[in-house]
């Protein structure tokens, strides 16, 4: 039985959830323009007199809206927060971080683009009126979070006026992610839909959808009990009843909760928290299958579960058990198959497709770069694994594929998609290289857990950092720094360090003081340092302190930048740790944009390399990008491609072309070339002996300037995320981060420090 524990990811605190949401901007989503909005002219295009003419070409006809707008990729997750998770009526200004959460899944996802839109009404006619005329705008309406029975009508009414998908994600996405987990736990438990008896608990948009689903896929009406806050839903019962109920109201003696679960073997929960106590599990059928779906916190939790029956098949709503049947592994590539066909509507044969599309992937075998996603446990079909996880690259090609699939059969596509092996090439392109890099980073770390030292300590960011470093599972963290600071400055920040994880070193009262001060003196005396000053250093450089434990194996790695200069941390760090032997020590930084991941060096070590130097440069960074995943195509850059123009600086790289020919590497590399050149194929054909297969993943910068000015310009400019610069070639890991790094850049920094121990 799956514990939290086990196998689980982050969990967090209430504070880091705050601060989170509200860390720079606050919200977590902004508007970003796909044009450029430079020049006069851009202006005259993108605005009048331009504009002007998709205007009367969609005017014309309406479907070119598809080719010159967003409305093609753009989905309306749309409110009114009567029914926030299992929060209740709350308001729809209280559902905006919901919305928002959505919306930004659907850009994780599925590449759809999504805005979230908060309704302040609980009226159902004047909430109707209000998203009915906003069709244009949009490819698909996205209804989160709207309780029953309203919801029933408001969707039913939508689908009439609108002729672009209506899909409430509450009742359909929950149904089809419980069908799909349901297909499997019957199949893992050698059960029959006709003969399964159900008792779902919660008679509102989730279970009332969940039911309707179950009975069109098999299941027989008189086996399915729904059960509400008045107990079970009767033939006869009149107290809290509507149509939606009514029709699935069963002839039964059961009425309450309990005496509808005695024997029963399926509990769908989609009620609130704690409505399923043990000793109804209790009485349930040999193997139960129960299903407490309920947010943010389940009706049961698995460990309740695990302390009475070892039997059960256990799912909750969560990201942080096992089986998380939740409708995020629906909405986004739902509305990507039904974006990519035109859909006019998300009909059941489209709903059933995804749900067996979704079963089935669960029951294949994980392959390598997928395991990943299931932080290093590969899992395997069965009670603990019935379900593919929210992080499965393989969503993204399977589900929309099958959605559009099913669409284009049951007549609803308006541009059948014609060749469905390239569409599904086009889909697996859209998975976003940015978070599977920090993804694999991080699962790795999980799996083989590092002590790493924090070595600013006292700093409010990295004690949130090394809070957050051991919530996530990735180890110790060894904050170095006076303990009764530290403690205070938790305290006035509200930081709890008081947990399993965290050591505090004061490396004055440390017993191995004395050890790192000769190991220091050792390794400096000849350097013209005294065995005082090394005693000194030891005592108060905390950068000096912190490499000796590493170099010594009393941790397994170090972050540290914020209170110094980049280079003044190396050369303190550089006095205890070598390069590793035949290597040389660089600084790589890892440029995510547009999709596109691309390591760039050196961008912290070397001034002004001289060939033989850019050539070990191009080298390790190589090596880098083949421990990240990357099969290098390696660019050596320069302002000169092949020769024009010439000058001093790409004769040096040349030369360290030729160096790295005569050393015969083992990856593509070419050069000089201009970083056009590099990055974009149309350039590159105009050189048809180029020596690269495709455009470059790697980029070795003729000098430190080149490489700082423009990483850190794509970053600042071009709304990049950049990593780094990372160190490599250091015979221990460390990462030093920038001066204003925030917890969550000393978190990867942490990671990767912890990841690079392994390697
Ligand atoms: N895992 C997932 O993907 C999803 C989970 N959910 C969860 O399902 C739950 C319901 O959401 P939704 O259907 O949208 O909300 P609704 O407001 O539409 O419906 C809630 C239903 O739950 C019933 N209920 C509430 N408390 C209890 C209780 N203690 N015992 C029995 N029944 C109870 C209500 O009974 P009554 O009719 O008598 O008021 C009502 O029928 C939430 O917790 C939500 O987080 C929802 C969607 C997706
Ligand atoms: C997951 C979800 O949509 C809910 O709990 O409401
Ligand atoms: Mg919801």
């Amino acid at each position: 039985m799956a514990r939290k524990t086990e196998n689980s990811g982050p969990s967090v605190s209430a504070q880091e959830a705050l601060e989170f949401h509200a860390m720079g901007r606050p919200g977590k989503l902004e508007i970003v323009a796909t044009k450029p909005m430079a020049t006069q002219r851009d202006l005259s295009l993108a605005y009048s007199p331009g504009v002007a003419v998709p205007v009367r070409a969609i005017a014309e006809d309406p479907s070119r809206a598809f080719d010159y707008t967003t409305r093609g990729n753009m989905v309306a997750v749309i409110s009114n927060g009567t029914a926030i998770l299992g929060l209740g009526n709350l308001g729809a200004l209280a559902s905006k971080p919901v919305m928002e959460g959505k919306s930004v899944l659907f850009k994780r996802f599925a590449d759809v683009d999504s805005i979230d839109l908060e309704v302040d009404t609980e009226d159902a006619d004047e909430f109707i009126n209000c998203v009915r005329f906003l069709g244009p705008s949009f490819g698909g309406i996205n209804l989160e979070d709207i309780k029953a029975p309203e919801c029933f009508i408001i969707e039913q009414r939508l689908r009439e006026l609108m002729d672009i998908p209506v899909f409430h994600d509450d009742q359909h996405g929950t149904a089809i992610i419980s069908a799909a987990g349901l297909i499997n736990a019957l199949e893992i438990t050698g059960r029959d839909m006709k003969t399964t008896k159900m008792v779902c608990n919660g008679a509102g948009a989730a279970g009332i959808a969940c039911i309707e689903l179950m009975k069109a896929m098999g299941f027989s009406p008189e086996n399915i009990i729904l059960c509400d806050t008045k107990g079970v839903v009767f033939q006869g019962r009149t107290e809290g009843m509507n149509q939606w109920k009514s029709a699935h109201a069963v002839k039964t003696e059961a009425r309450s909760l309990a005496e509808a679960l005695d024997g029963a073997d399926v509990f769908l929960g989609l009620s609130a928290k704690g409505a399923l106590t043990t000793a109804m599990v209790q009485s349930m059928a040999k193997n139960p299958i129960i299903f407490a779906m309920a947010n943010p916190d389940p009706e049961i939790t698995p460990e309740e579960v695990a302390e009475i029956r070892t039997d059960a098949i256990m799912a909750t709503g969560r990201s942080d058990y096992p089986n998380q049947v939740n409708n995020v592994l629906g909405f986004p590539y739902i509305f990507r198959g039904a974006l990519d066909v035109r859909a006019t509507t998300i009909n059941d044969e489209m709903k059933i497709a995804a749900a067996r599309a979704l079963a089935e992937l669960a029951r294949k075998d994980v392959p390598d770069d997928v395991a990943a996603a299931y932080q290093g446990n590969r899992p395997k079909f069965g009670p603990n694994y019935i379900i593919p996880v929210p992080f499965d690259p393989r969503l993204i090609a399977a589900i929309p594929l099958a959605v559009a699939k099913a669409a284009m059969e049951s007549g609803v596509a308006r541009k059948p998609i014609l060749d469905l092996g390239r569409y599904a090439q086009e889909l697996s392109a859209r998975r976003d290289p940015i978070a599977s890099t920090l993804q694999r980073i991080y699962d790795r770390v999980r799996r083989q857990p590092k002590r790493i030292v924090f070595a600013e300590g006292e700093e409010e960011q990295v004690m949130r950092a090394a809070v957050s470093y051991v919530n996530q599972n990735l180890g110790t963290a060894i904050l170095l720094g006076r303990d009764d600071v530290i403690k205070e400055n938790a305290k006035h920040a509200g930081i709890e360090l008081n947990k399993q994880g965290i050591e505090i070193i004061n490396a004055r009262l440390s017993r191995r003081n004395g050890i790192y001060t000769d190991y220091l003196y050792e390794r400096m005396q000849r350097k013209g340092f005294l065995f005082r000053d090394c005693q000194r250093l030891i005592n108060n450089d905390r950068n000096h302190f912190a490499a000796c434990m590493v170099a010594l194996g009393d941790a397994d790695g170090i972050v540290t930048g914020v209170t110094r200069n980049y280079s003044t941390a190396l050369d303190d760090i550089r006095r205890v740790i070598d390069a590793k032997p035949g290597h040389r020590v660089i600084g790589v930084s890892i440029v995510l944009a547009r999709g596109r991941t691309v390591v760039v060096a050196d961008t912290a070590v070397h001034d002004m390399p001289n060939a033989e130097q850019i050539a070990d440069i191009a080298e390790e960074a190589a090596g880098f990008a083949r421990r990240m995943g990357y099969e290098p195509r390696l660019a050596m850059l320069a302002y000169s491609t092949f020769g024009h123009p010439q000058g001093e600086r790409s004769e040096r790289v040349q030369e360290a072309v030729r160096i790295l020919d005569k050393r015969r590497v083992d990856f593509e590399y070419d050069g000089e070339m201009a970083a056009d050149v590099a990055l974009n194929a149309r350039a590159m054909a105009q050189y048809p002996f180029i020596r690269l297969t495709g455009p470059a993943n790697v980029l070795i910068m003729p000098a430190f300037h080149s490489a700082s000015i423009s990483t850190k310009m794509l970053q600042e400019l071009g709304g990049s995320t950049v990593i780094g610069p990372l160190l490599v070639g250091l015979n221990k890991p460390v990462q030093i981060v920038s001066l204003n790094a925030k917890d969550s850049d000393i978190v990867n920094m942490a990671a990767i420090a912890a990841y690079t121990a392994s390697n």
